[in-house]
């Protein structure tokens, strides 16, 4: 007998494109969503965006309290739900990069309160899903969280963004294909749940941000366009999924891992490019699919070496023969490698010399 159930969560409203941060208090209205709202921003995002959304709301006559985090870490999610809570606010708007957004999400998730995304930043592809991301003592990785009523990304200020986080935007998706390879070879060995829908949404969305390479150039404003609906696609694939197998593997593993050895070195997105281009040779042996990835990556600017990234050999290597213990996630990594085999990808591959 069929028995077989599942939600999938997506956003209703996705306001996407120029000057579409004008848009945000028509957006709540359409939502019908009542009474205050918390902003959750971080330090330049408020300046960029949270304030002049702010002046807004304002002006239609609700007035938004709002709260800057420094990190995304427990203590800042704990941080907005006593803010929340103060304030006796309805609904949460995370604004930001990925660790404003994450903490937003998970906030709401605690409080059961609706949230809006507003992203500036094309950086990660956690703007749409339904997922939040802050280090737990041992492990680092994302865990269920409140998806967005609604997005709205404006191209304007996404272009406006540092380009390095238009690249790391760019690297998380590519990374998709390797996160694909691993899925798959769990479902082959570990029989873990999988769903074709979401793998190939995944795998068409870096096809297309591949496709589209030359479209993405710094201060273009069509490259955040480009980028910015592969993020959102890889966040839906992560949502049909209710998981973020579609998106994270083993090169998530290694980054994650690099997040623990060497807080803030790098950016997410440049970490698991990086990862990738390692955890394709390992899928793929010594002529394949590595190349493509390590070209894709160098003809959006991402980095392709530890030294790019800012990280030494070592920690490149500690992270490759530990990450596998920091999550429950079979991978390509199994049970993990030993730093003979760890230095052999690292070295073939051009990661470290
Ligand atoms: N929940 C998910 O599904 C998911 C998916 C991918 C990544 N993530 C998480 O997201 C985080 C990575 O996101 P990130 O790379 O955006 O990091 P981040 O949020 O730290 O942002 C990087 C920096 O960019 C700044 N910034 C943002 N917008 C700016 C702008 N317009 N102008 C100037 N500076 C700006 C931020 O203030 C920050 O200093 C990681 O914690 C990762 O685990 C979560
Ligand atoms: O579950 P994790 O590994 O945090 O992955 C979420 C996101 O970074 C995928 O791009
Ligand atoms: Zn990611």
């Amino acid at each position: 007998m069929f028995q077989k159930s599942k939600w999938i969560r997506l956003p209703r409203n996705v306001a996407v494109g120029h000057g579409v941060l004008d848009e945000v208090v028509d957006v709540v209205d359409d939502l019908h969503l009542q009474g205050r709202p918390l902003f959750v921003t971080s330090p330049t995002p408020r300046e960029v965006a949270a304030d002049p959304i702010a002046e807004d709301f304002e002006a239609a006559g609700i007035d938004p309290a709002v709260v800057t985090i420094e990190s995304a870490t427990f203590d800042s999610v704990e941080k907005v739900i006593e803010v929340a809570e103060a304030e006796e606010v309805s609904y949460l708007v995370g604004i930001g990069g990925g660790k404003a957004i994450d903490i937003a999400k998970m906030a709401s998730h605690h409080l059961s309160m609706g949230f809006l995304s507003i992203p500036t930043a094309a950086s990660h592809d956690g703007i749409v899903s339904n997922r939040g991301s802050v280090p737990d003592g041992d492990t680092r990785h994302s865990v269920a969280a409140e998806p967005p009523l609604a997005v709205v990304a404006d191209t304007t200020v996404l272009a406006e963004a540092p380009w390095e986080l238009t690249t790391a935007g760019c690297a998380d998706i590519i990374s998709n294909y390797t996160a694909v390879m691993d899925w798959r070879l769990a479902k082959r060995l570990k029989n873990v749940e999988y769903s074709e829908y979401a793998a190939a949404l995944s795998e068409m969305t870096a096809e297309i941000l591949v496709d589209n390479a030359d479209l993405i150039r710094p201060g273009l404003e069509e490259s955040s366009w480009v980028v910015t609906k592969a993020l959102m696609s890889s966040g839906v694939a992560m949502s049909i999924a209710g998981s973020s197998r579609p998106a994270s593997g083993a090169e998530h593993l290694f980054s994650h891992q690099l997040d623990r050895l060497e807080p803030n070195a790098a950016l997410h997105g440049h970490q698991v490019g990086v990862g990738s281009i390692m955890t394709a040779y390992l899928h793929g042996g010594e002529k394949g699919f590595w190349t493509d990835i390590r070209d894709a990556l160098d003809s959006i600017d991402a980095p392709t070496t530890a030294t790019e990234l800012g990280i030494d050999d070592e920690t490149v290597l500690e992270a490759l023969t530990s990450c596998h213990e920091i999550r429950d996630r079979y991978t390509i990594l199994g049970d993990g490698m030993n730093e003979e085999a760890a230095r052999d990808v690292a070295t073939k591959t051009g990661v470290i010399s």
